[in-house]
Order: C-alpha cells, then structure tokens, then sequence
C-alpha cells in the first residue's frame, strides 16, 4: 500500500482562556480579581486554510519563523489535534518525534513505561514485550528497570522516549526540530539510527530551522507564516521564501503572504565531494553538483585560498540522477568536475581548511560559496 499525505483546506481552531487586566495594586484587592475574576474564553485559529499533498519519496521541510505553526501542523498530521474544519488523509503508518514524554508517567517504572509509551504510540503488548531489552539497552537503562521515571534524570527520560518512538519503522516519520538532550556517545547512536529510519521511510516530514538539514534532506518544502500557507514548492524555491521573509524580518517589515513569493535573484548552491590531486604540479581535481535557486546550471569554479583566487580552467558536466531526484530538478547535469591550477601546492591538504570553494554562472563570476563535505573538510585538516 502507497503512502500519502493530502491536507485539503485544514483549519484548526483552538479554546484559550484570557484574564482581563487587573488594575488593583492592593494585595486586597488582587486575591479579590484572582478568586472571582473568571477568564474569558475564546477560540483562536492556529491554522487556516491549508492544503498540501505528499506522495510516497517526498521529504517535506515545515519552514516558518518562532510560531508559525509547524510544531501545530505536526500535531494535526500525527492525529494529536483533529483539525476543526477540512479533510485531511494519511495513508500509512505513522512514527513521530514530538514529544519524547508521551504517555509517560513518572510514577511507573521504566519498565511499564514502556509499555505505556508504547501503547500510547498505537502498538501491541504482545509486539513490545520482545523489544523490552533492546529499547532498554538502546537508553543505556538497563540498570534502572525497575526504577520509577521520575528518578531519571531529563537526558535519561529523552533517552528512553527516543529508544521506544524509534523501536519500529515506520511508513512516514513526523519530527520536530532534533531533539538534543543526549550526551555525545547517545547522539551518535541516535544519529546512526535517525538516518537508517529515515531512509527506511517512504515518507519524512521534518519541521527545523536548520537550513541545511533541510537542504540535505529534503526535496520538498512549505512555508508557514500566522498559521497559513505562505508558500509550496520544491525544497530550494521554499528555502527561498523563507529566507527572503526572514530578511524582511530583519529589516523590521510587515510579512504578507503575498510578499511571501520567492524573489528573483537566483541562488547558486551546492556540495564539493572530492578534491584530489590530478596529473600534474598544483593541479587539483574538484568533484560536486551545484545548481542555482531558478534551476539553470552554472558552470564556474574557483577556488580561495589566502586571499588568492584560483579559477577553474575546465568544468566537466557529471550526470547526478541522485541530486536530481533528491532536488526535484528537471536534468541530472549538476555534477560537475573541475580542474583547477593551485602553483606551489603540492596535496590537497597543503590547501588550508580555510580554502573556500566557489561557484557561478561562469568561472569569472564565481562567488557563491559551495559546503565542503565533511570528509573533504577532513583532508583539508590532514597535517602533512
Ligand atoms: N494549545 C494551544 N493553545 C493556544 N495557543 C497555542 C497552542 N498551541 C500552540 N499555540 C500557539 O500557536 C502558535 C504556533 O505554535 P507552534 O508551536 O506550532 O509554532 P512553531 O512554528 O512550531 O514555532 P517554533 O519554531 O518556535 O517551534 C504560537 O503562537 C503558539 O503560542
């Protein structure tokens, strides 16, 4: 069975309690105003009018500034919130990284937090009672099975809502910013098992504000902006948006949702894989993909190094079906591999962890600067 996601013209409102403005000072009069003065009730819309759809392989970004509602959308897509108005369908079994407390009770011990969490989360007794030990070694908490919850410490409890939410793969994954209350040997591990569930899941909806996570991850994005659909499109195109609404923030402007659209100054961006050393002294070889923000491929590199730019006298175009999938875009030519001519340098290690790789629609008017791959950025580290 496909899985999908379609929200079709989502409206969610909510109650909320208000206090009017007390003006006593007097310590009389104030017990007065909190014993007798009621609040008053109304609803507010937290989301209005939303309509999207995911299909199966879609990596969808939430993007929007502090209270836009992506944390709201999430909840609404995992069932926490039925939305007040509109329909919305998910076809297919859902994980989510919420709220890492879910179902918890601190009463209970671990062990029958488990159980409870697990329940919460729509499995079987039956299904949870194999997984016990593992969940329990994933957290590190074997020792404290019988231990109630709240003699955790916070990083334990998330350790343990981490273990038992990602215990089974799902069909679509929900989350929320990542959650980072682990020490650094939990992180790891989970980063290891975030990325495997992540890739076993036919559909990832991922609300951050890590650009480049998205970036990474995704190949689809929405922005939101007062609970509304401000923009949907490709990851790049939303990455856009949400970039040009928050330097319209900065600049202290009013955001419309009209002004939400994507400008038109294209954005080239891009990853540099490999760089090696070629036939040759100071030749160097530069392998990545870039593309720009409307699409079209550019085709200059150059590298910066000490102040000096070095410009990239041949760019191959590379096939990439990989990056072109992952970015929805329409040709697999945004892989590129350079030649470049560094005199006096010998390894690409002698070239700097500050080197700077750079590109543009031609290698003159390269100055965007492209992310270094980790494992680049290593060689670039080695000391010779
Ligand atoms: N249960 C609720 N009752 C009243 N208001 C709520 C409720 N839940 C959320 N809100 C409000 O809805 C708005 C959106 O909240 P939400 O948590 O979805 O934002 P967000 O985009 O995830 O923000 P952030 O980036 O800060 O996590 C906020 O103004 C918040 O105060």
């Amino acid at each position: 069975m496909s899985a999908f996601i379609r929200a079709d013209r989502i409206n969610l409102d909510v109650p909320i309690f208000l206090q009017r403005e007390r003006e006593a000072t007097g310590w009389g009069g104030m017990f007065l105003g909190a014993a007798f003065d009621t609040p008053k009730r109304s609803l507010i819309r937290l989301l209005d009018d939303i309509s999207f759809e995911i299909r199966e392989g879609d990596r969808l970004a939430i993007l929007g500034r502090n209270g836009a509602g992506k944390s709201t959308l999430l909840r609404v897509l995992n069932r926490v919130y039925q939305p007040t108005s509109g329909e919305l369908t998910v076809q297919g079994s859902c994980q989510a990284l919420l709220n890492m407390s879910l179902g918890f009770s601190g009463e209970a011990t671990v062990r029958e937090n488990i159980f409870l969490r697990g329940i919460a989360m729509g499995l079987k007794a039956a299904f949870l009672r194999p997984q016990v030990e593992s969940i329990l070694e994933f957290a590190g908490l074997e020792h404290k099975v019988n231990h109630r919850l709240r003699t955790l410490s916070s990083g334990q409890k998330m350790r343990l809502g981490f273990a038992i939410s990602t215990s089974v793969q799902h069909d679509i994954m929900l989350m929320d910013e990542w959650v980072g209350a682990g020490d650094s040997e939990f992180m790891a591990k989970a980063k290891e098992r975030m990325q495997s569930r992540v890739g076993g899941s036919k559909i990832v909806v991922l609300a951050s504000h890590s650009v480049g996570l998205l970036r990474d991850m995704c190949n689809k994005g929405i922005v939101l902006e007062g609970g509304k659909l401000a923009y949907a499109g490709d990851i790049t195109s939303s990455l856009k948006c949400y970039h040009g609404m928050m330097a319209q923030l900065r600049a202290n402007k009013v955001i419309t949702i009209e002004d939400a659209a994507p400008s038109p100054a294209a954005q080239i961006y891009g990853v540099i894989e490999e760089i090696r050393q070629g036939d040759g002294d100071g030749l160097f070889l530069v392998k990545g993909w870039m593309v720009d923000t409307e699409g079209a491929l550019p085709s200059g590199i150059a590298l910066e190094m000490d102040g000096h730019r070095y410009v990239a006298h041949a760019v191959e175009r590379v096939r990439r079906p990989d990056v072109m999938r992952h970015l929805g875009l329409h040709t697999d030519e945004c892989g590129f591999l350079a030649s470049v001519h560094v005199s006096g340098v010998l390894r690409p290690s002698q070239l700097g962890e500050q080197l700077r790789v750079l590109g543009g629609s031609s290698s003159d008017h390269a100055d965007a600067p492209l992310r270094i791959a980790a494992a680049v950025a290593a060689t670039l580290r080695e000391t010779d």
